[in-house]
Order: C-alpha cells, then structure tokens, then sequence
C-alpha cells in the first residue's frame, strides 16, 4: 500500500469530524444575523467590536437598514417561475449569484486563514470575493490558491507607490482590481478605542485577558496563526511587508492617502490591465467622472456606516448613480442581510451585491463551511424571492418591482 493511500483513512476522518464540528456550530444559525450572535461569543471583545462596529454615533449603519425598510417588493401571481435562475454576469463571467463577498481588513485575525477561507468558499460557490489591502496574507499565496479573486486597494496619492503596488498585484495575475476611496483620512471608531482595539494591536493585560477568555480563538486561530505562519504583518498595503500587527510600537503607514486625486487614478487606469473597480462612491457625480476616468465598475457604499457618520445610505443615491452611467455595472454594498435586500438593490438597478460582516463572523466561527452556509442562506432567499415575485431573472427585477413606503 502506497504511503498516501494509507493516509488518507487518517486524514479523511480528520476532514470528516472537523465539518461535523463546524455543522455543529452553524446548526440553529438560519439567516445571516444569526452569525452575529455566534461571533460575539466566539472572538475577543476588542476584535469583535473591530468588525460590528461602525464610526462616532452610528447613524450611517443605522441608515443602512432604516432606507431597507423604505421600499417594499410589488409581487405578481401565476407567471410560471419554475425556471429560476439568479445567475449574473459581470466583466464577461457568469456568476452563479448577484452578491459576491466585501473586501475585510485582518480578516485572517478573526479566522484562520479568513482571507483564504472567505476567497475558497466564494469560489466553490462561483461568487466573486474580494481580498482586502489591509489582509495579513501575502496576496501572492492567497491568488495562487484561489485565482479569480479580486483585489482591493488603499492607495498613497504617490505615483511611485502605486505603480509599485499595481506591478505586484498584476505578477500574480489577479483579473479584478477594486480601489476603495472613501478613506482619505482615518475614521473616528470612537467603539474600538472603548474596546481596545488598536492597529498594530498593543500587548497589554486587557488584551490578554480578553483572548484568554475565548479559548476556541485563541487556540484555533491566534495561536494556530502564530504557530504555522508566525507573527501576521500587513502584507499588502504596498509593494513591501508592512508593519506586524501585534507591536507596542510601530504605527501603520496612512501616508498620503489625503493626497489621492482623479490624476492619480487616470494614472492607475492607464497602467493597469485588468477590470477596474472604484469602491466608495456616493455622489452620482462621482460615477460619471470614475466612468470618464475609465472605471469598468463602481460600488455605491458608506463602507457598511464606517467611514462618514451621517452619510447616507448607499440605496439612496443607487438609482440616481445607475442612471448617471447607464451603460457601467453598478455593483453596492452596506448593510445588506437577506435575500429581499438584495433584491431591492437589483431592482434598483444594481448588477450585483457586496456583503461584509455576516461572511467574517461565519469565517469565525465555523471557517469555509461557516461562509458555505452563509453563502447558500442567501442564495436560498433569493430564490424564494424570486419565485414570490414572480420573476424567473435578476435581470426581470426593474424599479416597478419597488414600491416606496412611508416609515414613521
Ligand atoms: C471588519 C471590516 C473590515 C473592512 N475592511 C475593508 C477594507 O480593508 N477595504 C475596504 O474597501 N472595505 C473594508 N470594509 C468595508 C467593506 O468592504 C464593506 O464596504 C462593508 O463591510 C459592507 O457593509 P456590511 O458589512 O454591512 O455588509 C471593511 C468592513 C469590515 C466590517
């Protein structure tokens, strides 16, 4: 018998009790707010807080769901909707639903391996995901183990530290490059600061205390982490390592973000090849100059209520943004939770979905098979929808599927 062949008994039986760990996990979780309970009592409060929270009084995240709650679906009866099908298509692939996974800084600190398990679990379900700029994998390891999977950027407003930066992403391959703008200066998280949260996270007793109390974290992720692939560093905010995220000392590198300009990105779109994506737009004005800037996409987003307290709600100003650039795919994200959100988005004109959260907690708690699960809720009330509505297409969804409702 062959060394392999006698192995695989071990390692199969492995693989198996490890998913019937994790189904243990998800069983109860039935739609994607329910991760958020589960994760609340499985990660350190500090880096729980670091994904739930939005910025200063939260009424950008509020608004996210209050401007949900301003639209109804207008369903019609007995259209055979035996042919359902929410497949979409974008930048010439086929992809087997409208919502693909948001790009989350240090998601391989809430999850072992998250920026891999997030990116594998999109790819076996053929939904885009996104890798952040501020992962702490290498984006050459996580590209050769999962091609297809779109990179996010925060960019300097420095020629020669993007062109760097643009050089690295392109060797790997990478098809889909997403440049999120809506970060010139730094967020006021006043919640991470009450819940000590920090980058590079600072030792201290606190700290300690709140990994120690959640032991699965600790030993499965952060210790798992340490030990297999050592202390993580930002890997990918420039064409160079960045600092470690665990340091009493080391500041991260915001330089010249402030500086970002159209200049810079016209010069982004003439040095890089593949789809270009801006995340960040609010202002109808915006997509028409990232169209003539020659942006393939844009995300309508408030960053999921973590970037401007009080901006409004992305679903505000998508339909006046999908009319600004009719002939650009208009793809969005913040706050979206059930399969009816997504489908006002679509109805709006959206040609695609991007979720955060829910996606991390589900890494977190019960890693691929976690944001399987996620995936698969979504994509069940999609089509649930889809038959209620009476509609066969995404593509069927239009604004007269939308009815405005007054909310007091
Ligand atoms: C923990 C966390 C980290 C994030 N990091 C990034 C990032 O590195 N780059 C980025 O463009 N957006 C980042 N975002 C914003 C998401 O891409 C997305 O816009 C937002 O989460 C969508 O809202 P939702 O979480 O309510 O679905 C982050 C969001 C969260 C929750």
């Amino acid at each position: 018998m062959s060394s392999s062949s006698s192995n695989a008994g071990p390692r199969a039986e492995a693989n198996v009790s490890s998913n019937a760990r994790a189904l243990r996990k998800l069983r109860g979780v039935l739609n994607l707010q329910d991760f958020e309970h589960r994760a609340r009592r499985h990660l350190p409060r500090p880096l729980f807080e670091y994904v739930a929270g939005t910025v200063e009084d939260g009424r950008a995240g509020r608004d996210n769901q209050q401007a949900l709650l301003e639209y109804g679906l207008l369903p019609r009866i007995l259209t055979d909707v035996s042919g359902r099908s929410q497949k979409v298509e974008l930048f010439g692939r086929t992809y087997d639903s409208p919502f693909g996974i948001a790009p989350m800084g240090l998601a391989a600190l809430t999850a072992y391996r998250g920026d891999i398990v997030l990116a594998r679990a999109a790819r076996a379900a053929n939904i885009p995901a996104v890798l952040s700029g501020t992962s702490v994998i290498p984006l050459e390891s996580v590209m050769d183990e999962v091609p297809g999977t779109w990179f996010q950027a925060y960019l300097p407003g420095d020629s020669e530290r993007i062109a760097a930066l643009l050089d690295r992403v392109a060797r790997t391959g990478c098809d889909t490059l997403v440049v999120t703008v809506d970060i010139p200066v730094n967020a006021n998280r006043e919640n991470n600061i009450r819940a000590g949260f920090s980058t590079p996270l600072k030792p201290s007793l606190r700290l300690a205390w709140d990994g120690l109390t959640r032991p699965s974290w600790l030993l499965g992720t952060f210790l798992r982490t340490l030990a297999r692939h050592g202390m993580p560093h930002f890997e990918n905010s420039f064409a160079t390592r960045g600092a470690p995220i665990l340091s009493a000392t080391v500041l991260r590198d915001f330089s010249a973000r402030d500086h970002l300009n159209w200049r810079h990105f016209a010069e982004i779109r003439r040095q890089w090849r593949g789809n270009l994506v801006i995340k960040g737009i609010l202002h109808p004005a915006d997509a028409r100059l990232a169209r003539e800037h020659g942006a393939d996409a844009v995300i309508v987003s408030n960053h999921g209520g973590r970037q401007l307290d009080g901006a409004i709600s992305p679903l505000r100003s998508l339909q006046a943004v999908v009319a600004a650039v009719p002939d650009l795919p208009v793809l969005v994200d913040s706050g979206f939770r059930r399969g009816s959100d997504v489908m006002v988005a679509l109805a709006m004109g959206a040609r695609m979905v991007f979720v955060g959260r829910p996606f991390n907690y589900a890494a977190a708690i019960a890693g691929e098979a976690g944001v399987a699960h996620a995936i698969n809720l979504l994509r069940e009330e999609i089509d649930r929808n889809m038959g209620m509505l009476g509609i066969n297409r995404c593509d069927e969804l239009t604004p007269a599927c939308l009815v405005p409702r007054t909310v007091s």
